[in-house]
């Protein structure tokens, strides 16, 4: 046995075939910090890497025993090759001997010359000889024996080696390809644009591990649950002997809308979509406003901007289109609902009051969505304001200023006195510029529902933004569970269109109903299919809504590990300090295995808001939160996408509960029923009793004998029971919403007004 006595990374490397990057950059995700390619390996760390590497068949195995398998593994193989080389001569009647085969004509007959002749034969299979190398003319002589007649070379051979046959040679390797498809029948399996490992192998009808390792050849580290793209599975299959092709089904829907791809001559470049985001009071508002009174254009139609729901501007020739609800909850919205609408993100940061909960979010939903953020550093006129501590601040979110020689670009500006607005207005277009956003107008348009409504004289009234092609009046349009023809489109100048491309934001007349803020829409040609598509949809969502939809949740986690549904398990912290948010984003991650990934997608302080729920379900986030609390919006929201929210009081308890969903072990618990909220509306002190407050109770009822947590700005403040419970001077066995009464809670004096007295109870979950 080898022993590895502290190995440095770039030997272990190299054993697997892999660069020492991306051993260091495993560690680290698992919370293990390695200094560079020479540092020295634990045991441990060892099992970890090799874990990773290897799927789950083989983990038993050491290091050792798993190259010595590999080894035999080749070996084996190259035996069965000449076994089935041999059969295949002898099935032929033939001797298993030389193939010096390097025309297509050398015929069967030959051979069997050959073989009467009883010639010294050399096996080529093993030792493969570089043609290149041979000298010409070797090879010409070799050429030669194999083109002449079969009575020709009766004869040469007979004469007695004139020519010298050489010891070894290759046989073209697609021509070994060749003959091997002519012989073995080759099983030909049908494989979609991606698939999982798992799902793979069970097409393939071989075990996982046997795929898992043909990628781990192919330098590939896939779990079971991985999803592989086309080429890699047929590059695996065809490996392993079988003839993959694409699987293509074929829905209505697909008939319908034309999605193909554009070849890269038809594109031409197109304007960006920017959202402006930041902290309540930073100046998005004014930013938007700035933005659009300081380049509306003279004399462009209309002059005056209308609302909807998005425009355009005018820099330097170019234009760049911004949508006008600022504010991450709008994009996060649209996102949850499938949409990708914008290009790049404005951050608007207050240079007088520094990165806020909010800044947090809008960056952790900009990353989310993958989209570019550029930082407008706002009130730069006000006293106080410092460019400096924002750029510094910004460095703990991973967005570091080009100033300091990081990527993110920031830009000082004062949007109320509308200073350096262009300046920003060219590092929009400058990164537009490099990300070479791109379209084919030349197409029937597809494109995004930004804002709709019903409009008394107009009937449903959408503003859409064309994404691809060209929106005309008269097109057929599906938007939705909506269809119709468009009768009209109006402009953000309040002028008539009759066309729309790419990037350009439109009011549509014509759709038979209202669609939804983030639905896809396509302009089709056939109107009778697109109204059958429609009431397709509307009968699904009929039936969705009574078939739960699969969100992520931590009951049926294991479940979609197993089914390779989840691979990345988003998560999304609250909890009541900094310190808690950090550290339990630190445990949950390091959770991680090799099937799924702990990601912690957002962290805050604070109570659970719609926001974090939204972000959640465009995420497919578990929402985890510490000694805090959903507010009203959020748990209804939550229930109703289906969001998942744990709520816990010990971090340990968290991670513990996690793990156990992970490895599918979660043991039969109690979960907390909500039995009503009342707020404290006045309180006071009762000597010998204590704090009572005077509370009204807003939905469901506050019970004597329940448990209670005190909850401040969604934060609990205490959990407990309660010492008294009263109807005016009566003790009551519980109050029902819309009623006042008077609360005491045990070790408990410090209720102030505008708390929320929640009462619960633990129920045992059935699995
Ligand atoms: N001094 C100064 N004040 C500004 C500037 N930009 C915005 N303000 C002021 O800051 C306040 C908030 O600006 P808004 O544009 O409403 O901020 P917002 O981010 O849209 O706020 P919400 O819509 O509430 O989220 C207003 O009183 C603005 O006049 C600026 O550059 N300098």
């Amino acid at each position: 046995m080898v022993v590895l006595a502290q190995p440095k990374i770039h030997e272990i490397a190299k054993d697997f075939g892999v660069q020492s990057k991306e051993l260091i950059g495993i560690f680290a995700d698992y919370g293990i910090v390695m200094k560079n390619h020479s540092a020295k390996l634990e045991p441990d760390d060892i099992n970890l890497i090799f874990s990773i590497y290897m799927n789950k068949y083989d983990d038993k195995m050491t290091l050792e025993e798993y190259f010595a398998h590999k080894a035999e593994e080749k070996k084996a193989k190259i035996e069965a090759e000449k076994q089935a080389k041999k059969e295949e001569a002898a099935k032929k009647g033939i001797e298993f001997k030389e193939e010096i085969v390097l025309d297509e004509e050398v015929s069967e007959e030959s051979l069997k010359i050959v073989k009467q002749d009883n010639l010294k034969v050399v096996d080529t299979r093993q030792n493969v000889v570089d043609l290149e190398k041979l000298d010409t003319e070797k090879i010409e002589e070799l050429v030669d024996i194999e083109k002449v007649s079969n009575v020709e070379k009766k004869q040469k051979l007979k004469k007695g080696n004139q020519h010298k046959k050489p010891e070894k040679t290759n046989i073209p390797a697609a021509k070994k390809e060749k003959e091997k498809k002519e012989t073995v029948e080759v099983k030909t399996v049908l494989v979609p644009d991606e698939i999982s490992v798992g799902d793979f192998a069970a097409r393939l009808e071989v075990p996982a591990a046997t795929v898992v390792k043909k990628l781990f050849e192919l330098g590939i580290m896939a779990a079971i649950s991985q999803v592989i793209d086309f080429d890699t599975a047929s590059l695996v299959g065809e490996d392993l002997g079988f003839k993959i092709e694409k699987e293509i089904i074929v829905t209505e829907e697909d008939l319908l809308f034309n999605d193909t791809e554009d070849s890269p001559e038809s594109l031409k470049p197109r304007s960006p979509v920017v959202v402006v985001m930041g902290h309540v009071d930073h100046g998005k508002t004014s930013l938007l406003d700035a933005i659009r009174s300081t380049n509306v254009i003279a004399n462009e139609a209309g002059g005056i901007t209308q609302h909807i729901g998005a425009y355009r501007v005018r820099v330097n020739d170019k234009k760049i289109t911004f949508l006008d609800t600022p504010g991450h909850e709008a994009f996060t919205a649209m996102r949850a609902r499938g949409a990708q609408v914008t290009d790049i993100a404005i951050l608007v940061v207050a240079a007088d009051d520094g990165i806020m909960p909010q800044t947090v979010e809008a960056i952790n939903h900009a990353k989310a969505a993958g989209v570019t953020i550029i930082v407008a550093i706002n009130k730069i006129d006000k006293e106080g304001a410092n460019p400096d501590k924002i750029m510094q601040e910004l460095t703990e979110y991973e967005l570091i200023p080009e100033a300091w020689g990081g990527d993110t670009i920031c830009v000082p500006i004062s949007a109320k006195y509308k200073q350096n607005i262009d300046g920003l207005l060219e590092m929009v277009l400058l990164v537009a510029e490099m990300k070479e956003l791109k379209a084919n107008p030349d197409r029937k348009a597809k494109g995004t529902v930004i804002e709709s409504q019903l409009d008394k004289g107009r009937g449903p009234v959408a503003t859409v933004l064309v994404q691809n092609g060209t929106l005309r009046v008269g097109d057929i349009i599906v938007a939705g569970t909506a269809v119709g023809r468009v009768r009209a489109m109006v402009d953000d100048r309040g002028a008539s269109v009759k066309k729309a491309g790419p990037s350009v934001p439109v009011e549509v007349v014509g759709l038979n109903e209202v669609p939804v803020g983030g639905d896809i829409f396509y302009a089709v040609t056939d109107e009778k299919k697109a109204r059958s598509v429609v009431e397709k949809r509307k009968q699904k969502i009929k039936d969705e809504n009574t078939v739960s939809r699969q969100a992520v949740s931590l009951d049926a986690l294991f479940d979609q590990i197993k089914e390779g549904e989840v691979k990345d398990l988003n998560i999304i912290v609250k909890a009541d300090v900094q310190g808690s948010v950090e550290a339990v984003k630190q445990s949950l991650e390091k959770l991680s295995n090799d099937e799924v990934r702990v990601k912690c997608i957002h962290g805050g302080v604070g109570g659970i808001t719609e926001s974090d729920v939204m972000l959640a379900s465009a995420s497919n986030a578990i929402i985890v939160g510490f000694n805090v609390r959903p507010d009203s919006g959020a748990a209804a929201s939550a229930k109703r996408d289906e969001v998942d929210i744990r709520l816990y009081r010990v971090i340990y308890n968290a991670i513990e509960e996690i793990e156990a969903a992970m490895k599918g072990m979660l043991a039969p618990q109690f979960r907390e029923n909500v039995l009503g909220h009342a707020e404290v509306r006045t309180t006071f002190k009762v000597s010998g009793v204590g704090t009572i407050a005077g509370a009204y109770v807003q939905d469901g009822k506050i019970t004597r004998n329940s448990q209670t947590r005190i909850v401040r700005d969604g934060i609990i403040v205490h959990e407990g029971v309660l010492s008294s419970l009263k109807r005016f001077k009566d003790d009551a066995k519980e109050v029902a919403a819309g009623y006042e009464c008077g609360v005491g809670i045990e070790n408990f004096n410090d209720i102030k007004d505008g708390d929320i007295i929640e009462s619960f109870v633990m129920e045992e979950v059935k699995r």
